[in-house]
């Protein structure tokens, strides 16, 4: 059965659940403190753990790849089976790989991730263009064919990033930054899509006031930043302006840190989604 568009379905989740994303992120800081060891064990407890607290009321789960990939090949193997049962108990699975390549490559990595039948298929999956935009040409055809998604890293949450993503390229006559650049790409993409398109951006919620951007790309913005990286929900409103309703929040390790108690994941991951609704309806 064909899936429907990935916006449509993200849309739907929003609405049910709340906008709330929670990474999993199994830091090896974390599985120490989860009382779990540093190997393929911990990592496969740690992570069942979190799908079996939130899968089902969260709208999105986001494993980070790179936690599972230092376990070589049985780390991804706890990574298949992680997007297995999250997407099962019914949450959206954002793959975090950040992948971008040439486009010929780039067309292997979609294959990977947004193929459907492939054994990490997922619902969308985090990508740089800075390769350049159209060197993601083969993820976007593919997920368009497949009902899956992408989030294009525009104006990310780390300090270090404006040095790439605030360049003015000498030769664009509108002066734009690479930043706005990339939301201006994924609005073509996303144009004439309802209730949103698939095409959603990663815009840092650590970024304060972005209103010089042009954020209505008629598709989700990925916030990460919230919790362990200073940002709160109620700066959503701030940062995001008019868009402020299709913002999927992130969270990792400000959820994480409350394990292993099932309970207390879910406690928090509560209060996460009730703040961010709260500061989303006074918007
Ligand atoms: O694409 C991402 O998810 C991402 C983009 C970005 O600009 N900043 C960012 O922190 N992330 C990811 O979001 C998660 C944030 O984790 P916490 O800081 O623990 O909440 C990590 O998995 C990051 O890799």
């Amino acid at each position: 059965m064909n899936l429907e568009p990935f916006g449509t379905r993200l849309r739907r989740a929003m609405d049910e659940r709340g906008p709330l994303c929670v990474g999993i992120d199994p830091h090896a800081s974390l599985l120490t403190d989860w009382g779990l060891n540093d190997d393929i064990a911990g990592l496969e407890r740690f992570s069942r753990t979190v799908v079996e607290a939130l899968a089902d009321r969260v709208a999105v789960l986001k494993p980070q790849s790179a936690f599972f990939e230092r376990f070589g090949s049985r780390g991804i193997a706890v990574l298949e089976k992680s997007v297995g049962e999250a997407r099962a108990a019914g949450a959206l699975v954002v793959m975090d790989a950040k992948r971008g390549d040439i486009g010929s490559t780039m067309a292997a990595y979609a294959s990977a991730f947004l193929e459907k039948g492939s054994p990490l298929f997922s619902d969308a999956l985090t990508v740089s263009p800075y390769l350049g935009y159209g060197s993601l040409k083969p993820a976007v055809e593919l997920a368009r064919e497949s009902g899956a998604g992408l989030f294009v890293l525009a104006l990310t949450s780390n300090p270090e990033g404006g040095e790439v993503q605030h360049a003015v390229r000498p030769d664009d006559a509108a002066r734009r930054n690479v930043g706005a650049t990339m939301l201006a790409h994924l609005a073509e993409e996303n144009a004439g899509e309802a209730p949103m398109g698939s095409f959603g951006a990663v815009v840092g919620a650590t970024l304060g006031d972005l209103s010089s951007y042009d954020l209505d790309i008629n598709g989700p913005l990925l916030a990460p930043g919230i919790g362990a990286q200073g940002a709160t929900p109620a700066d959503l409103p701030g940062v995001f302006g008019a868009v402020v309703r299709r913002v999927v929040p992130n969270v990792s390790r400000g959820v994480l840190r409350h394990g292993p108690d099932a309970g207390a994941l879910r406690a928090s991951a509560d209060r996460f989604a009730e703040d961010i609704r709260a500061a989303v309806a006074a918007a």
